[in-house]
């Protein structure tokens, strides 16, 4: 990990300081602010995972303090629990709650899932003030037994001291989770979904586990507030504290520690204004102007920048290795390919239709192990959707797919990834805002050996794990020419070189069988030369290839198979020389008189589709 020890030295030197304040003072505001700071950073480490890393914003989460809160009133105050019992089933049950909001942002985004959350806070807060019999409304619920230790409950100092050894693991914890794994799956669900999909991670998973990770949080946090005042009421639960939530992480900043530097200059800011409510509420509303307007990275991209420009040695720069042996891809080791004539990928009948306009119609695809296939047609002839299709990104109406054996119509796009299915894009879906190495690594996702605990906890197995796939990711470059362009972010780069990078982090997921949609679509003629060189290595390494192209020259250069689409229907295929001087083909690219009788054109409302010829020098 990066700056491993400066960043421990760093730590240390800080959390002993922090720890020596209540030693030096007695001052109860002042340890009060410090123990308010402590608490909202615990509220927005686990917001931070949801909002800036998996880009859900949410104006609710009062309602998940809340869940924390009345859950150690009721279970200490009425029912007699232990307080560290109902403090860690305070942040169980909202962690539960957390699944709850997910649901609902499954199905909507942006402003829409804004308004979700907003309905679940309100809700919540209605509850808690209107249903006297359980949560005494505005009057509260008294007697709330705080944490202690050997019967002695915690004084101002200790609760201090325990809400700072709390900030201390998150943070450690929260580094390790954000620096592997689960982090760059995370930024993936934000940047790009169906790539993030396309390389095997569940967008439905990480969101819903970003939900409950911020539930969590927040949960403990009203848990904190609740057990420290030994009183919580309805007028602790608004809008407001929602709002105050959710400025902490966008003013903080996309990073591990933006939720901290959010939490110590909001905390400070809204003691310094207490007095003063009107002029606070007009304070937090142009700080989120002025953080969205001037610091679309919050204050720790801002001091990121900063240290960037004025003292780059600062900023830790992860050593790599070098000398690596050549890579290859460890899936393909040991695993059987389907015998002599046998389809790796056997596709029957598939059928798909947008209203009237019928992309894939009635269409067989036999994609035979170890040999590069091309799909060819003209603009709209449903080779996208077919490939869509095949990913699972689209379902089709009818048909059977069965790839390497198993049926995967209706399986997640994630799911075929992790089954060996790899693709690229036509437009490209690059993990942008991530380094070249992060890319790859996020195509590695299923393959790195490191579960949720073990990432978090930072254990042996998960660092040795990342570092086998930084070691990996880095072989999957060099293969690919890019190996000293891996530290640069990946939307710095040349088009070409996205476009390459695109390649190799479709190649980190181990396919068996590689999806490629017009991979020489915006390359210059060297960089298509060298296009078709990487293809035909990629074949000879074990992977089979489905591509989609225009470049003719690139298709008769690779192709074994070439497949024809035209208006949806597969109208020939066979070797690049049967099908260069196929009829039906040249019909099609070219049009002739002889279309509508040769009944080229008959699937779907074919008259309504924009049919055009490749483009110049395209011609088979
Ligand atoms: N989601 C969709 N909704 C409606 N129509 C769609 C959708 N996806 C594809 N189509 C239509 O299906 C037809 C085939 O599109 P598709 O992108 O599969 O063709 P293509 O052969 O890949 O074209 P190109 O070579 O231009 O990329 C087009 O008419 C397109 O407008």
């Amino acid at each position: 990990m990066k700056g491993e020890l400066k960043h421990y030295s760093w730590l240390i030197v800080i959390t002993v300081l922090v720890a020596c304040v209540p030693l030096a003072t007695s001052n109860d505001f002042h340890l009060r602010v410090l123990f308010l700071i402590g608490v909202n950073y615990i509220a927005a480490s686990g917001l931070n995972v949801l909002v800036n890393y998996t880009g859900q914003k949410s104006l609710g989460h009062a309602g998940l303090f809340a869940v924390g809160a009345y859950a150690v009133a009721l279970l200490t105050a009425r029912w007699g629990w232990n307080p560290w019992a109902a403090f860690a089933m305070a942040g169980v049950l909202a962690g539960l709650f957390g699944v709850v909001i997910a649901l609902p942002a499954l199905r909507v985004k942006g402003p829409a899932l804004a308004m979700v959350t907003i309905g679940f806070g309100i809700v919540v807060e209605k509850i808690v003030s209107e249903w006297q019999d359980v949560f005494a409304g505005q009057q509260g619920i008294y007697g709330v037994i705080p944490l202690g230790i050997g019967g002695q409950m915690f004084g101002t100092r200790h609760w201090v001291w325990f809400v700072l050894a709390l900030c201390v693991l998150l943070h450690v914890m929260f580094r390790y989770l954000l620096d592997g794994r689960f982090g760059r799956a995370f930024l993936a669900v934000n940047t790009a979904e169906v790539a993030a999909e396309s390389v095997g991670v569940s967008v439905y998973r990480f969101k819903v586990l970003a939900f409950v990770i911020s539930a969590f949080t927040c949960g403990i946090a009203g848990a904190l507030i609740a057990q420290q005042n030994q009183y919580i009421n309805s007028d602790f639960i608004n809008f407001n504290l929602s709002i105050f939530f959710l400025l902490i992480v966008l003013f903080g900043g996309n990073s591990v520690y933006g939720p901290l530097l959010g939490a110590v200059v909001l905390t400070l800011l809204d003691s310094l204004l207490s007095r003063w409510p009107d002029v606070q509420h007009f304070t937090y509303g142009a700080l989120l102007l002025f953080a969205l307007y001037a610091m679309p990275n919050g204050l720790a991209g801002f001091v990121r920048r900063l240290a960037r420009r004025f003292a780059p040695g600062l900023m830790p720069q992860e050593v790599l290795p070098q000398d690596l042996p050549p890579w290859q891809p460890r899936s393909l080791a040991g695993q059987a390919s389907p015998a002599g004539g046998e389809a790796l990928l056997d596709g029957r009948g598939l059928y798909k239709a947008y209203g009237g306009v019928v992309p894939t119609n009635e269409v067989d695809i036999r994609i035979r192990p170890g040999h590069v296939h091309s799909l060819i047609g003209p603009n709209g002839a449903g080779k996208t959707t077919l490939l869509n299709i095949l990913s699972g990104i689209v379902v089709p109406e009818r048909g059977t797919i069965r790839f390497d054996g198993r049926d995967i119509v209706g399986v997640s796009t994630n799911r075929i990834a992790r089954m060996g299915l790899g693709r690229t894009f036509q437009n490209l879906r690059l993990f942008s805002d991530m380094s070249v190495l992060d890319n790859v690594k996020v195509g590695l996702h299923a393959h790195i050996d490191a579960g949720f605990f073990s990432s978090l906890l930072g254990v042996g197995k998960a660092r040795r794990a990342e570092l086998a796939a930084r070691d990996e990711a880095l072989q999957i470059l060099d293969r690919l020419h890019l190996r000293d362009k891996a530290q640069e972010i990946a939307g710095n780069l040349p088009y070409g070189l996205q476009r390459r990078l695109e390649l190799a982090r479709a190649l980190a997921t181990h396919p068996r069988l590689l999806l490629l949609d017009e991979p020489a679509a915006g390359l210059n003629p060297q960089e298509t030369q060298e296009l078709i060189q990487v293809i035909a290595r990629i074949r000879d390494i074990g992977i089979t290839v489905l591509l989609i192209e225009h470049h003719m020259d690139l298709v008769m250069a690779v192709s074994d198979h070439v497949i024809v689409l035209d208006y949806g229907q597969k109208i020939a295929e066979g070797t690049p020389a049967e099908v260069q001087n196929n009829p039906r083909v040249i019909a099609a690219y070219l049009g002739s008189e002889d279309e509508e009788d040769d009944g080229v054109n008959d699937g779907g409302d074919g008259d309504d589709q924009q049919h055009q010829g490749a483009a110049g020098g395209q011609h088979v």
